[in-house]
Protein backbone atom coordinates (compact mmCIF):
# COMPACT_ATOMS: atom_id res chain seq x y z
CA UNK A 1 0.00 0.00 0.00
CA UNK A 2 1.12 3.67 -0.67
CA UNK A 3 0.08 7.05 0.86
CA UNK A 4 -0.07 9.84 -1.48
CA UNK A 5 -0.25 13.11 -0.02
CA UNK A 6 -0.64 16.21 -2.44
CA UNK A 7 -0.24 19.78 -1.91
CA UNK A 8 -2.24 19.48 1.72
CA UNK A 9 -3.06 22.82 3.24
CA UNK A 10 -4.93 23.68 6.75
CA UNK A 11 -5.87 26.98 8.63
CA UNK A 12 -7.38 27.64 11.90
CA UNK A 13 -8.83 30.47 11.61
CA UNK A 14 -6.28 32.70 10.16
CA UNK A 15 -3.53 30.55 11.59
CA UNK A 16 -2.12 28.63 8.96
CA UNK A 17 -1.38 24.70 10.24
CA UNK A 18 -0.32 22.88 7.01
CA UNK A 19 1.01 24.81 4.10
CA UNK A 20 2.10 22.74 0.67
CA UNK A 21 2.36 19.28 2.33
CA UNK A 22 3.13 16.81 -0.45
CA UNK A 23 4.46 12.83 0.77
CA UNK A 24 4.65 9.57 -0.44
CA UNK A 25 4.72 6.64 2.24
CA UNK A 26 5.32 2.92 1.24
CA UNK A 27 4.95 0.44 3.66
CA UNK A 28 7.02 0.25 6.42
CA UNK A 29 7.55 2.89 9.43
CA UNK A 30 6.92 6.42 8.28
CA UNK A 31 8.58 8.80 10.81
CA UNK A 32 7.24 11.97 11.45
CA UNK A 33 9.54 14.42 13.09
CA UNK A 34 9.15 18.10 13.78
CA UNK A 35 9.11 20.94 17.15
CA UNK A 36 5.89 21.58 18.79
CA UNK A 37 3.19 23.15 16.44
CA UNK A 38 4.95 22.00 13.49
CA UNK A 39 1.78 20.69 11.93
CA UNK A 40 2.43 17.08 12.83
CA UNK A 41 -1.10 16.56 14.75
CA UNK A 42 -3.06 18.22 12.21
CA UNK A 43 -1.71 15.76 9.57
CA UNK A 44 -2.64 12.90 11.37
CA UNK A 45 -5.66 14.38 12.10
CA UNK A 46 -6.43 14.74 8.49
CA UNK A 47 -5.06 11.23 7.56
CA UNK A 48 -7.45 9.60 10.57
CA UNK A 49 -10.14 11.14 9.04
CA UNK A 50 -10.77 13.40 11.98
CA UNK A 51 -10.30 16.78 10.07
CA UNK A 52 -11.28 18.27 6.71
CA UNK A 53 -8.35 19.39 5.05
CA UNK A 54 -8.48 22.98 3.45
CA UNK A 55 -7.03 22.29 0.36
CA UNK A 56 -4.91 19.30 -1.72
CA UNK A 57 -5.57 15.70 -1.93
CA UNK A 58 -4.94 12.20 -0.17
CA UNK A 59 -4.59 8.72 -1.54
CA UNK A 60 -4.51 5.66 0.62
CA UNK A 61 -3.98 2.61 -1.32
CA UNK A 62 -7.11 3.05 -3.57
CA UNK A 63 -9.39 4.95 -1.17
CA UNK A 64 -9.51 9.32 -1.61
CA UNK A 65 -9.85 10.98 1.53
CA UNK A 66 -13.22 12.70 1.80
CA UNK A 67 -14.48 10.43 -0.83
CA UNK A 68 -14.12 7.07 0.92
CA UNK A 69 -13.51 7.71 4.70
CA UNK A 70 -15.49 4.78 5.96
CA UNK A 71 -13.34 2.29 4.18
CA UNK A 72 -10.41 4.18 5.36
CA UNK A 73 -11.33 4.51 9.00
CA UNK A 74 -12.08 0.62 8.69
CA UNK A 75 -7.91 0.12 7.55
CA UNK A 76 -6.86 2.53 10.39
CA UNK A 77 -5.84 2.34 13.87
CA UNK A 78 -5.20 5.71 15.77
CA UNK A 79 -3.93 6.59 18.79
CA UNK A 80 -4.18 10.30 19.63
CA UNK A 81 -1.75 12.26 21.14
CA UNK A 82 -4.45 13.19 23.74
CA UNK A 83 -5.87 9.70 24.49
CA UNK A 84 -9.11 10.13 26.18
CA UNK A 85 -10.42 7.07 28.37
CA UNK A 86 -13.20 5.60 30.31
CA UNK A 87 -12.44 6.14 33.81
CA UNK A 88 -15.05 3.36 34.90
CA UNK A 89 -14.86 0.64 32.20
CA UNK A 90 -11.88 -1.61 33.17
CA UNK A 91 -9.41 -1.97 30.43
CA UNK A 92 -10.47 -5.33 29.18
CA UNK A 93 -13.74 -4.07 28.61
CA UNK A 94 -12.24 -1.06 26.55
CA UNK A 95 -10.42 -3.10 24.40
CA UNK A 96 -13.30 -5.52 24.47
CA UNK A 97 -15.56 -2.80 23.44
CA UNK A 98 -13.14 -1.38 20.50
CA UNK A 99 -12.79 -4.29 19.04
CA UNK A 100 -16.76 -4.99 18.74
CA UNK A 101 -16.67 -1.76 17.10
CA UNK A 102 -13.96 -2.90 14.04
CA UNK A 103 -16.24 -5.38 13.87
CA UNK A 104 -14.65 -8.54 15.54
CA UNK A 105 -18.14 -9.44 16.43
CA UNK A 106 -17.53 -13.85 17.76
CA UNK A 107 -17.17 -13.25 21.36
CA UNK A 108 -14.32 -16.28 21.20
CA UNK A 109 -12.42 -14.43 18.94
CA UNK A 110 -12.90 -10.93 20.30
CA UNK A 111 -11.40 -12.89 23.97
CA UNK A 112 -8.62 -13.76 22.22
CA UNK A 113 -7.56 -11.15 20.43
CA UNK A 114 -7.90 -8.83 23.12
CA UNK A 115 -6.09 -11.26 25.78
CA UNK A 116 -3.11 -11.23 23.28
CA UNK A 117 -3.16 -7.05 22.90
CA UNK A 118 -3.40 -6.98 26.90
CA UNK A 119 -0.18 -9.33 26.87
CA UNK A 120 2.15 -7.13 24.17
CA UNK A 121 1.53 -4.46 26.09
CA UNK A 122 1.96 -6.10 29.45
CA UNK A 123 -1.21 -5.51 30.92
CA UNK A 124 -2.72 -8.63 31.37
CA UNK A 125 -2.31 -8.43 35.24
CA UNK A 126 -4.28 -4.68 35.65
CA UNK A 127 -6.58 -5.66 32.76
CA UNK A 128 -9.53 -6.07 35.42
CA UNK A 129 -8.71 -2.76 37.13
CA UNK A 130 -10.54 0.28 36.23
CA UNK A 131 -8.91 2.43 34.09
CA UNK A 132 -9.54 5.39 36.41
CA UNK A 133 -6.90 3.95 38.33
CA UNK A 134 -4.36 3.64 35.79
CA UNK A 135 -0.99 5.60 35.70
CA UNK A 136 -0.74 7.78 32.58
CA UNK A 137 1.90 5.04 31.41
CA UNK A 138 -0.65 2.72 31.67
CA UNK A 139 -3.30 4.42 29.84
CA UNK A 140 -0.74 4.92 27.10
CA UNK A 141 -0.24 1.35 26.55
CA UNK A 142 -4.08 0.65 26.76
CA UNK A 143 -4.15 3.51 23.83
CA UNK A 144 -1.57 1.55 22.10
CA UNK A 145 -3.59 -1.87 22.77
CA UNK A 146 -6.63 -0.32 20.97
CA UNK A 147 -4.65 0.77 17.77
CA UNK A 148 -3.59 -2.62 17.19
CA UNK A 149 -6.96 -4.08 17.70
CA UNK A 150 -7.74 -6.02 13.85
CA UNK A 151 -4.31 -5.90 12.79
CA UNK A 152 -4.94 -2.85 10.60
CA UNK A 153 -3.22 -2.29 7.64
CA UNK A 154 -2.69 1.45 8.80
CA UNK A 155 -1.53 2.75 11.83
CA UNK A 156 -0.99 6.50 13.12
CA UNK A 157 0.65 7.24 16.55
CA UNK A 158 0.75 10.95 17.40
CA UNK A 159 3.96 10.96 20.05
CA UNK A 160 3.33 7.15 21.13
CA UNK A 161 6.03 7.14 23.76
CA UNK A 162 5.00 9.97 25.90
CA UNK A 163 4.42 8.83 29.51
CA UNK A 164 6.19 5.39 29.29
CA UNK A 165 9.10 4.55 30.75
CA UNK A 166 12.74 3.00 29.38
CA UNK A 167 11.12 -0.59 29.84
CA UNK A 168 7.92 0.18 27.87
CA UNK A 169 9.24 2.40 25.09
CA UNK A 170 11.53 -0.61 23.99
CA UNK A 171 8.87 -3.00 24.31
CA UNK A 172 6.75 -0.59 22.27
CA UNK A 173 9.28 -0.45 19.56
CA UNK A 174 9.94 -3.70 19.24
CA UNK A 175 6.30 -4.57 18.72
CA UNK A 176 6.02 -0.95 16.18
CA UNK A 177 9.04 -2.91 13.74
CA UNK A 178 6.67 -5.75 14.28
CA UNK A 179 3.98 -4.27 12.46
CA UNK A 180 5.86 -1.89 10.04
CA UNK A 181 6.91 -5.10 8.27
CA UNK A 182 3.59 -5.51 5.92
CA UNK A 183 2.05 -2.38 6.65
CA UNK A 184 1.94 1.87 7.04
CA UNK A 185 2.78 2.77 10.72
CA UNK A 186 3.02 6.39 10.72
CA UNK A 187 5.04 7.50 13.74
CA UNK A 188 5.18 11.29 15.01
CA UNK A 189 7.28 12.66 17.72
CA UNK A 190 9.42 15.46 18.49
CA UNK A 191 12.02 13.69 20.07
CA UNK A 192 14.74 12.59 17.30
CA UNK A 193 15.69 9.54 19.60
CA UNK A 194 12.05 8.13 19.35
CA UNK A 195 12.76 7.53 15.66
CA UNK A 196 14.44 4.28 15.84
CA UNK A 197 16.84 2.73 13.23
CA UNK A 198 13.62 0.10 11.59
CA UNK A 199 12.34 3.99 10.64
CA UNK A 200 13.87 3.84 7.24
CA UNK A 201 11.55 6.57 5.65
CA UNK A 202 11.44 10.24 6.95
CA UNK A 203 9.79 13.14 7.18
CA UNK A 204 10.93 16.47 9.12
CA UNK A 205 8.02 19.02 9.63
CA UNK A 206 8.64 23.26 10.61
CA UNK A 207 5.99 25.91 10.63
CA UNK A 208 3.12 23.62 8.98
CA UNK A 209 5.80 22.58 5.80
CA UNK A 210 7.82 19.19 4.78
CA UNK A 211 11.27 20.66 5.02
CA UNK A 212 12.68 17.09 4.56
CA UNK A 213 11.54 14.03 3.17
CA UNK A 214 14.15 10.84 2.16
CA UNK A 215 15.60 8.15 3.90
CA UNK A 216 16.76 8.18 7.57
CA UNK A 217 20.26 7.10 5.54
CA UNK A 218 20.41 10.27 3.98
CA UNK A 219 19.24 12.45 6.08
CA UNK A 220 22.41 10.95 8.50
CA UNK A 221 24.90 11.20 5.44
CA UNK A 222 24.15 15.29 5.30
CA UNK A 223 26.22 15.38 8.72
CA UNK A 224 28.66 12.68 8.28
CA UNK A 225 32.55 13.61 9.55
CA UNK A 226 31.00 17.35 10.22
CA UNK A 227 30.49 17.27 13.85
CA UNK A 228 33.13 18.58 16.12
CA UNK A 229 33.48 18.74 19.81
CA UNK A 230 35.72 20.39 22.29
CA UNK A 231 36.05 23.07 24.96
CA UNK A 232 36.50 26.53 23.95
CA UNK A 233 36.86 30.30 25.86
CA UNK A 234 33.44 32.42 25.29
CA UNK A 235 35.69 35.41 23.36
CA UNK A 236 36.15 32.07 21.07
CA UNK A 237 33.10 31.11 20.86
CA UNK A 238 31.82 34.54 19.62
CA UNK A 239 33.78 33.82 17.01
CA UNK A 240 32.68 30.34 16.31
CA UNK A 241 29.26 30.87 16.26
CA UNK A 242 29.28 33.21 13.78
CA UNK A 243 31.27 31.03 11.17
CA UNK A 244 29.29 27.52 12.18
CA UNK A 245 26.03 26.20 13.01
CA UNK A 246 26.29 25.42 17.16
CA UNK A 247 24.82 22.26 17.58
CA UNK A 248 24.41 22.31 21.79
CA UNK A 249 26.91 24.22 24.12
CA UNK A 250 27.68 24.23 27.73
CA UNK A 251 29.07 26.55 30.48
CA UNK A 252 31.82 24.85 32.43
CA UNK A 253 34.00 25.53 35.40
CA UNK A 254 36.81 24.97 32.39
CA UNK A 255 35.07 27.05 29.70
CA UNK A 256 32.09 26.57 27.14
CA UNK A 257 31.94 22.75 25.73
CA UNK A 258 30.38 23.09 22.46
CA UNK A 259 29.27 20.66 19.76
CA UNK A 260 30.11 22.47 16.21
CA UNK A 261 29.06 21.36 12.43
CA UNK A 262 31.66 22.18 10.06
CA UNK A 263 30.91 23.33 6.74
CA UNK A 264 33.27 21.89 4.81
CA UNK A 265 34.35 18.97 7.47
CA UNK A 266 37.67 20.84 7.93
CA UNK A 267 38.49 20.72 11.73
CA UNK A 268 36.69 23.81 12.99
CA UNK A 269 39.47 25.04 15.93
CA UNK A 270 41.94 24.43 17.57
CA UNK A 271 42.02 21.35 19.87
CA UNK A 272 38.53 20.08 18.19
CA UNK A 273 37.76 16.64 18.11
CA UNK A 274 35.77 14.83 15.24
CA UNK A 275 32.34 13.43 17.20
CA UNK A 276 30.22 10.39 16.04
CA UNK A 277 26.98 12.06 14.07
CA UNK A 278 23.67 11.13 14.95
CA UNK A 279 20.30 11.67 13.87
CA UNK A 280 19.65 14.24 16.27
CA UNK A 281 22.64 16.27 14.51
CA UNK A 282 20.81 16.21 11.32
CA UNK A 283 17.55 17.05 12.84
CA UNK A 284 19.19 20.22 14.48
CA UNK A 285 20.86 20.82 10.95
CA UNK A 286 17.71 20.69 9.06
CA UNK A 287 15.33 22.60 11.50
CA UNK A 288 18.53 25.47 12.29
CA UNK A 289 19.31 26.41 8.71
CA UNK A 290 20.49 30.01 10.45
CA UNK A 291 23.59 30.16 12.51
CA UNK A 292 22.32 29.99 15.64
CA UNK A 293 22.97 33.27 17.48
CA UNK A 294 22.77 32.27 21.54
N1 LIG B 1 -7.75 23.63 17.28
C1 LIG B 1 -6.88 24.56 16.93
N2 LIG B 1 -7.21 25.86 16.84
C2 LIG B 1 -6.33 26.82 16.49
N3 LIG B 1 -5.03 26.56 16.17
C3 LIG B 1 -4.62 25.29 16.24
C4 LIG B 1 -5.50 24.23 16.63
N4 LIG B 1 -4.80 23.06 16.61
C5 LIG B 1 -3.54 23.40 16.24
N5 LIG B 1 -3.43 24.72 16.02
C6 LIG B 1 -2.22 25.44 15.55
O1 LIG B 1 -1.78 24.81 14.36
C7 LIG B 1 -0.35 24.68 14.34
C8 LIG B 1 0.04 23.20 14.21
O2 LIG B 1 -0.33 22.53 15.41
P1 LIG B 1 -0.21 20.94 15.60
O3 LIG B 1 -0.86 20.57 16.88
O4 LIG B 1 -0.68 20.27 14.36
O5 LIG B 1 1.38 20.78 15.71
P2 LIG B 1 2.25 19.55 16.26
O6 LIG B 1 3.43 19.45 15.36
O7 LIG B 1 1.42 18.35 16.41
O8 LIG B 1 2.72 20.06 17.68
P3 LIG B 1 2.87 19.23 19.07
O9 LIG B 1 4.12 18.43 18.94
O10 LIG B 1 2.97 20.33 20.08
O11 LIG B 1 1.64 18.43 19.22
C9 LIG B 1 0.14 25.37 15.60
O12 LIG B 1 0.45 26.69 15.27
C10 LIG B 1 -1.06 25.31 16.53
O13 LIG B 1 -1.03 26.39 17.43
Amino acid sequence: MQIQITNLGKTYGATPALSGVTLTIQTGIFGLLGPNGAGKTTLMQILATLLPAKEGSVEIGDCKLGRDDQAIRAMLGYLPQEFGLYGNLSGYEYLDYVALMKGITNSRQRKEAVASLLEQVNMTDRAKKLMGSYSGGMKQRIGIAQAMIGSPKLIIVDEPTAGLDLEERIRFRKRLDQMGKDRIVILSTHIAADIGNSCSQLALMKDGRVVYQGTQAQLLERVKDRVWTGMVEESQFDAIKTRMKVLSSRKTAYGREIRVLSGDGAKPFAGAELAASGLEDAYLDVMKPEVQLT
